[in-house]
């Protein structure tokens, strides 16, 4: 699980708002084809960090480094999809594509390619407003994946919808990130998502906030791994300067 390549390297990041420093500092590698949850209290820094590695942040310090995915870049899911009310599904899955200077014949294919992937190839012609919720997360998960991004990351992607459809779409995340194969970050409030959908799990914690545990989820027990991870968020919360709870890398096998 852990032994695929590296397809993104933080080093040493570190962030502040004016005179507050909430970040780092942060060090992580993300390997090829693994799903990484980030989880950590509210206020944490974890959107802050994601926006980070997508490149929409610049940090006060340290570097981020995509590796070896010959021009693959990466993709970010809001949790508010973010979609143009103006444009259908289709042409909002095709906006990247379009901006990335793609042929219209070619958009349009692969467009339709991504919009099937998500189980959305009937509602092409729709636009945002004529979609639930979950359609609409949906089509966002099809936009960023119609790049074929190195790495996606998504910041609670699932956060505003309700406990069924919420439920409906990790399903359908877990099988598309086993298609994909690309590496992907998931930021989540919901510890039991974090177990249900991902590999490993990053926990942030400390005031300026650190990684304090990087954990590799083997199956097992997932109420007493949520059960260890809320002990370990709990540990960390707010104290300066604590050390990781456990090596970099460890198993989480309750
Ligand atoms: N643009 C900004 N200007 C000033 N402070 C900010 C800004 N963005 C975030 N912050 C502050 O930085 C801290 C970290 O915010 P961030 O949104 O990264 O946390 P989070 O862990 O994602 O929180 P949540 O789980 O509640 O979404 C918070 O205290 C927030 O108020």
């Amino acid at each position: 699980m852990s032994g695929g390549r590296c397809v993104l390297r933080a080093a040493a990041l570190s962030h502040g708002f004016g005179a507050r420093r909430i970040l780092g500092p942060c060090s992580f590698e993300l390997r090829d084809a693994e799903v990484v949850a980030l989880v950590g209290p509210s206020g944490v820094g974890k959107t802050t960090l994601l926006r980070i590695l997508a490149g929409l942040i610049r940090p006060d310090g340290g570097t981020v480094t995509l590796s070896g995915h010959g021009g693959q870049g990466i993709a970010m899911v809001f949790q508010d999809y973010a979609l143009f009310p103006w444009r259908n599904a289709q042409r909002n899955v095709e906006y990247p594509l379009q901006i990335g200077g793609i042929g219209r014949a070619a958009r349009r294919e692969l467009a339709r390619a991504a919009l099937a992937q998500v189980g959305l190839a009937a509602s092409a012609d729709l636009y945002p407003a004529q979609l639930s919720g979950g359609m609409r997360q949906r089509v966002a998960l099809a936009r960023a994946i119609v790049t074929r991004p190195a790495v996606m990351l998504l910041d609670e992607p699932l956060a505003a919808l309700d406990q069924a459809t919420r439920r409906q779409l990790q399903d359908h995340l877990s099988g598309l990130f086993a298609q994909l194969g690309c590496a992907v970050v998931l930021v989540t409030h919901d510890l039991h998502e974090a177990v249900r959908l991902a590999d490993r799990v990053l926990v942030l914690g400390g005031s300026s906030a650190t990684v304090v545990a990087d954990l590799y989820l083997e199956s097992g027990n997932s109420a007493a791994q949520v059960m260890l991870l809320q002990k370990l968020m709990a540990q960390h919360a707010g104290r300066e300067g604590a050390g990781p709870a456990c090596a970099p890398g460890a198993s989480l096998t309750a």
